[in-house]
């Protein structure tokens, strides 16, 4: 089982911000993707999770093409990204953000709350549970309380992860989840994806800090100018002297 990315193609006017772009996330596996600014990795992001549409190609998650559907309904079936500006909700709790990116409950709509009171609450309960656990996993109980606008950059990625981890995703695409974050935080996030990496679920990750992604991910895809360059164990790939030219070509 995988995600598969076939032949995706996005035009802006006349730039071709992804050019034919085909590759396969194997469910369970960590996947790097990098490329120098504006290669186009954010916005083969959106695509893949319904963000945004493609002008051709297909994405196929675990057998089944996601024509068509739009973020919900691909979360729904288990793929969610992050962003690379954080999009947490500032005014509410760090606890709260959690609570809200739960799949819908029984308790939202009216029926179930008169005639089955019982079941909704015991599906509070097991939600209220459900985010406790979260908060310690990912090292957020002291902040629980507190609104996820006052929070470190790097706190504000960890909740972004929560949130994705509430809709019971089973490959998660991170924008960047180490940017801006101090170098104690990036250990610890990457452990915590290690961590859930062990318990099956898979991601995709975009990230800069290309010393810190080769420590985490087994494989490498890496994007120029909307094209995939180069794919491959990180250190073969890091070495690839068309990587190299890319991402010098772009200070030149
Ligand atoms: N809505 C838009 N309209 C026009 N051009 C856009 C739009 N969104 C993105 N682009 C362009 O598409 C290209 C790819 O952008 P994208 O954000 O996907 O790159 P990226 O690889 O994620 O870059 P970075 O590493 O800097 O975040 C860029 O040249 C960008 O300016």
């Amino acid at each position: 089982m995988s995600l598969d990315v076939s032949n995706l193609s996005k035009s802006y006017g006349a730039v071709r911000v992804t050019d034919d772009v085909s590759f396969s996330v194997p469910t369970g596996d960590l996947v790097g993707l990098i490329g120098p600014n504006g290669a186009g990795k954010s916005t083969l992001f959106s695509i893949i999770t319904g963000f945004l549409d493609a002008d051709g190609g297909d994405v196929s998650f675990e057998g089944q093409s996601l024509r068509r559907m739009g973020p919900t309904e691909r979360a729904r079936r288990g793929l969610v990204r992050t962003f690379q500006v954080p999009r947490e909700f500032s005014h509410l709790t760090v606890r709260e953000n959690l609570m809200a990116a739960a799949p819908a409950q029984a308790g939202e709509t009216l029926i179930p709350l008169f005639f089955a009171p019982g079941r909704v609450r015991r599906e509070e309960a097991a939600l209220r549970d459900k985010v406790d656990h979260l908060l310690d996993f990912l090292n957020l109980a002291r902040v629980a309380d507190v609104s996820a606008g006052n929070l470190s950059g790097g706190q504000k990625k960890l909740v972004e992860l929560g949130r994705a981890l509430m809709t019971g995703a089973r490959t998660i695409l991170l924008d960047e989840p180490f940017a801006g974050v101090n170098p104690v935080l990036i250990e610890e996030i990457s452990e915590r994806v290690r961590e859930l990496n062990r318990q099956g679920i898979g991601f995709l990750l975009i990230e800069h800090d290309l010393g810190a992604l080769s420590r985490l991910v087994g494989t490498l895809h890496v994007m120029d100018r909307g094209r995939l360059i180069a794919s491959g164990q990180p250190a073969a790939v890091l070495a690839d002297p068309s990587v190299r030219e890319a991402y010098l070509g772009g200070l030149s």
